[in-house]
């Protein structure tokens, strides 16, 4: 679904994103981890048209992005969830998900009546509301939703456009772990209810989350692929395990620490 080849992306003399590789199947979740500072949210800003890139290519379902302007990449059928800076928030849950859903599928009701066409994107705005969670909260408005909540929505209104491809930065970010339960199982969920199309390509600092929910996972480190594989391969392999424990050595002893970082890569 998504295929990155050769992605470059300099800042001066630093490479942030150092001729990644990387593919995306159909349906699959995809975990992209890493240490502070390995490039993770470049590459998401690369993808998704923030930053540009300065050489690769960037295919999403055999398409060629690279040179695409942000909104035409959400057209070619990828989405990004913005960490609830996309809800209007003295909006009702049911009203952010209306206008959500009449700006992706009102021209597909062109042709119905105004009640039609109003019923229809109800039913649509009611069915993303169950697939997140939120009916009991169809009426709230959603700055007075709770973070999870909040968090919830935002992902209803980024899949409100059925695309090809969903970029999750940070899902469970300022969470707690009930909330972060909730957010996990509503990945899951997300996956198993998509007749497993919509790929998914999750950032996540929380290594269990990542661990159960990634069918693969590429770690990056210093802008580079260090590794990709399944979970197990992933724990199994000693170079992200010194990745990762340098990282925790680092917090005591600096200079050793980002050195060994270095050696390993
Ligand atoms: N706009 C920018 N200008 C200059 N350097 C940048 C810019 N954005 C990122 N960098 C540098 O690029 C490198 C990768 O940063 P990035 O934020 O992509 O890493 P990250 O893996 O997302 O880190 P974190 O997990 O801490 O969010 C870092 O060395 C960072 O300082």
């Amino acid at each position: 679904m998504l295929r990155i080849q050769g992605l470059l992306k300099r800042f001066g003399a630093l490479t942030a994103t150092d001729h990644v590789d990387l593919d995306v199947r159909p349906g699959e979740i995809h975990a992209l981890i890493g240490p502070n500072g390995a490039g993770k949210s470049t590459l998401v800003h690369l993808i998704s048209g923030l930053l540009p890139a300065d050489g690769g290519s960037i295919e999403l379902d055999g398409q060629e992005l690279i040179n695409q302007p942000p909104h035409q990449r959400v057209a070619a059928g990828l989405s990004r969830c913005f960490q609830i800076t996309s809800i209007f928030a003295q909006l009702t849950v049911a009203e952010n998900l209306l206008l959500a859903v009449q700006a992706h599928h009102s021209n597909s009701f062109r042709w119905f009546k105004q009640r039609d066409k109003d019923a229809q994107l109800k039913t649509l705005a009611w069915d993303l509301a169950q697939r997140v969670q939120l009916q009991e909260r169809w009426n709230t408005v959603a700055g007075t939703l709770p973070h999870g909540a909040q968090r919830k929505l935002d992902v209803a209104l980024a899949i409100a456009a059925s695309p090809k491809l969903l970029l999750l930065d940070e899902p469970m970010a300022g969470m707690g772990p009930a909330e972060s339960a909730e957010m996990l199982e509503l990945i899951e969920q997300l996956r198993r209810s998509d007749a497993g199309r919509m790929a998914i390509l999750l950032i996540e600092h929380d290594m269990d989350a990542v661990f159960q929910l990634a069918d693969r996972i590429t770690v990056l480190v210093y802008g580079k692929v260090l590794a990709q594989g399944s979970a197990a391969e992933i724990q199994a392999d000693p170079r992200v395990q010194a990745v990762y424990l340098g990282q925790e050595e680092d917090a005591h002893h600096p200079e050793p620490a980002a050195q060994q970082a270095e050696g390993t890569v």
